[in-house]
């Protein structure tokens, strides 16, 4: 397990208008992922994007494509999602009736699977999953929407997750995702977290600003 920390912008806090030229700007200022919230109107209050829009991106970079499913039901849609580029697809254990089905399904698409723990969902979820995933996402905001408070009782559960993948010995990223700036990323990496997600952070200020808010929260 590597310990540098990672940073993967959400894009939901880009400007949805230029999205291609958006995607293109992180990756020159040096993101290392880039974090797609892809929301259905059903499992949480709002809309973003599908498969489409992805595979519309998919072109303008190399990095990584982190694309966390807040969509219900899932299943019908990770083969679209995979096809359309997908490295790592994140889900949520309420989005689906068998959640150790749905990793398997992930990782049958050749794409790293993770499960996302939303706020009122203990760690204790993961004791059966530990073993077939590459990701455990925390989310410190109730999914739905950017530009919420990092919830602080999270780093509890981020300090409880990094002891459970370091008593696995797997190679499995810990990600953090809402809240994130420049208060909250140090808290979150002491904690144990080593991928932070930040949308409101990372496009504060326009593309000029990309670069120096991405080092700044990987702590440079
Ligand atoms: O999954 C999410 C919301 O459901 C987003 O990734 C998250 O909120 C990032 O936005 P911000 O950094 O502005 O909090
Ligand atoms: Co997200």
């Amino acid at each position: 397990m590597t310990s540098s920390i990672l940073i993967s912008p959400s894009i939901l806090s880009a400007d949805f208008a230029r999205l291609g030229e958006e995607v293109r700007a992180i990756d020159e200022a040096g993101c290392d992922w880039v974090h797609i919230d892809v929301m259905d109107g059903h499992f949480v209050p709002n809309i973003t994007i599908g498969p489409m829009v992805v595979k519309a991106l998919r072109p303008h970079t190399q990095k990584p494509f982190d694309v966390h499913l807040m969509i219900s039901p899932v299943d019908l849609y990770l083969d679209a999602f995979a096809q359309a580029g997908a490295d790592i697809i994140t889900v949520h254990p309420e989005a689906g009736p068998h959640i150790h089905r749905t990793v398997q399904h992930i990782k049958s698409l050749g794409v790293k699977a993770g499960v996302v723990l939303n706020p009122g969902t203990p760690a204790k979820m993961l004791d059966y999953l530990i073993d077939d995933i590459d990701l455990i996402l925390i989310m410190s905001v109730n999914p739905g929407f950017g530009g919420q408070s990092f919830i602080e009782n999270q780093l509890r559960k981020i300090e409880a997750c990094r002891k459970m993948i370091d008593k696995s010995g797997r190679d499995i990223r810990l990600q953090v995702d809402g809240g994130i700036d420049l208060v909250t990323a140090p808290k979150a990496i002491v904690a144990g977290a080593d991928v932070l997600v930040a949308g409101t952070a990372t496009f504060r200020g326009g593309p000029s600003a990309y670069a120096d808010n991405i080092r700044k929260l990987r702590g440079g």
